[in-house]
């Protein structure tokens, strides 16, 4: 049996990626947490435990986790995988002429659990040995004590976003903000040099496994908003992070390589609240879902098909039925929604908390936050188990249980 492909959004999850909160976490302040795309500094040592906590609770339930940290930490010992990193990370143009060779040989002579902190946790000017031989260096730490030659990557906790498994194959994805675009190149290089990835001849259907090209234009996609739901159909949201530049194009590919028959895409509005299609709308078992009414009741779903006749080679198709409705129609069901619950402002505030981010763990089984008690208590009524982890830390970037992870291996459901 293959060990990867995900065939659905609540089937039985086997293998998921993960990546703990760590020295990236350590550099959020007050000044920069915004442009970092959180929304508060975080308690770092609680946020590991309610991680780890996390992570317990899907072990229990049989599930393989992965972690991005470990696995990193892994291939960096290989000589070949580390120059490969190198080679894309240390350039003149991300860290200045006057420091590529010198940080280079610094990193280099590193052990790769260190290494791996420093690719995640940025490397900032106070980081480097003093000895470093570039007069520059002085300069730049008089000029911004908290400057960085290698940014932080938080947005690494939201593993869900940079890589996305669509059935079959894996796209690496351009993502749409500065600040986490260079997230994508350490998934690319686990999965290029890991055994546990580089023995299964992957099928990248979108991004760039050679992790050169990580910019696409307008051409952005994150994996917040994609869903292989199953029965050839595929969900993609269109909104503040992806584009319909990019959807079009893994519509193609999808639709070549026989991998889908239909993608439904869903238009939604440009909203930090809802920034993916997944913090207003998940599966917890083959008929319920979650969704965040405000929005869900506004989404747009457009369907796109594979027409060769069609000078773009699709058919793209305004549906008439809702997007709820249209997503059952093509999986031959029929939905029963559950919505974020609450009064008016508690429908507000458990959404802004992912009350709908849910992570199946198999149909019927879903993870979430705590702190979400009218959502939690309208799923367990609709007969779906909850089984709940702490918000306070871990949700102050803005992003659930389905954010926090990538599945790469789950069970098809119909
Ligand atoms: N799928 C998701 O909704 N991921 C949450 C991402 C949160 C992160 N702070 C971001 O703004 O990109």
């Amino acid at each position: 049996m293959p060990e990867v492909g995900v065939h659905s959004e609540a089937g039985r999850l086997r293998r998921v990626l993960v990546c703990r909160p760590s020295l990236a976490h350590l550099r959020l302040t007050p000044d920069t947490c915004a442009d970092l795309l959180f929304d508060e500094v975080i308690w770092v040592e609680k946020a590991q435990r309610d991680h780890a906590d996390f992570v317990a609770k899907m072990e229990s339930r049989g599930i393989e986790v992965l972690d991005l940290l470990d696995l990193l930490t892994d291939i960096l010992d290989q000589p070949v995988a580390r120059a490969w990193v190198l080679d894309r990370k240390v350039t003149d143009d991300r860290v200045g002429a006057a420091f590529t060779d010198d940080l280079r040989s610094w990193l280099d002579s590193l052990p790769a659990a260190e290494l791996t902190e420093y690719l995640v946790g940025g490397v900032s000017y106070r980081d480097v040995p003093d000895d470093l031989s570039s007069p520059l260096l002085q300069v730049a730490r008089d000029l911004d004590q908290m400057g960085f030659f290698i940014p932080p990557l938080p947005n690494t906790l939201f593993m869900r976003d940079n890589t996305s498994w669509i059935y079959g194959g894996v796209t690496l994805n351009p993502m749409y903000w500065p600040v986490r675009q260079q997230e994508t190149l350490l998934t690319t290089a686990v999965y290029r040099f890991h055994p546990a990835f580089a023995d299964q001849d992957l099928t990248y259907w979108f991004g760039d496994p050679d992790g050169r090209n990580l910019f696409r234009g307008l051409a952005t996609l994150e994996g917040g908003d994609v869903m292989p739901v199953g029965n050839g159909v595929v969900l993609i949201g269109m909104g503040e992070r992806t584009s319909q530049q990019a959807i079009t194009q893994v519509a193609h590919t999808l639709f070549d390589a026989g991998a889908a028959a239909q993608v439904i895409v869903a238009a939604l509005p440009k909203l930090r609240a809802a920034m993916h299609l997944d913090t207003v709308f998940t599966f917890c078992s083959e008929d319920v879902v979650t969704a965040f009414a405000p929005i869900t009741d506004r989404i747009v779903p457009i369907t796109l098909r594979p027409d060769p006749n069609a000078p773009s080679g699709l058919d793209v198709h305004r549906a008439d039925t809702s997007f709820v409705e249209t997503v059952g129609k093509a999986l031959g069901t029929k939905l029963r929604t559950v919505a974020t619950d609450g009064d008016p402002f508690g429908v507000q505030r458990e959404q802004w908390d992912d009350g709908a981010n849910l992570l199946a763990l198999e149909p019927g089984v879903v993870m979430g936050y705590d702190r979400n008690t009218a959502t939690n208590k309208a799923l367990a009524n609709a007969g779906i188990e909850v089984i709940t982890i702490s918000a306070g830390e871990l949700g102050r970037g803005r992003g659930g249980g389905r954010c926090m992870t990538c599945p790469v291996l789950r069970d098809p459901l119909y």
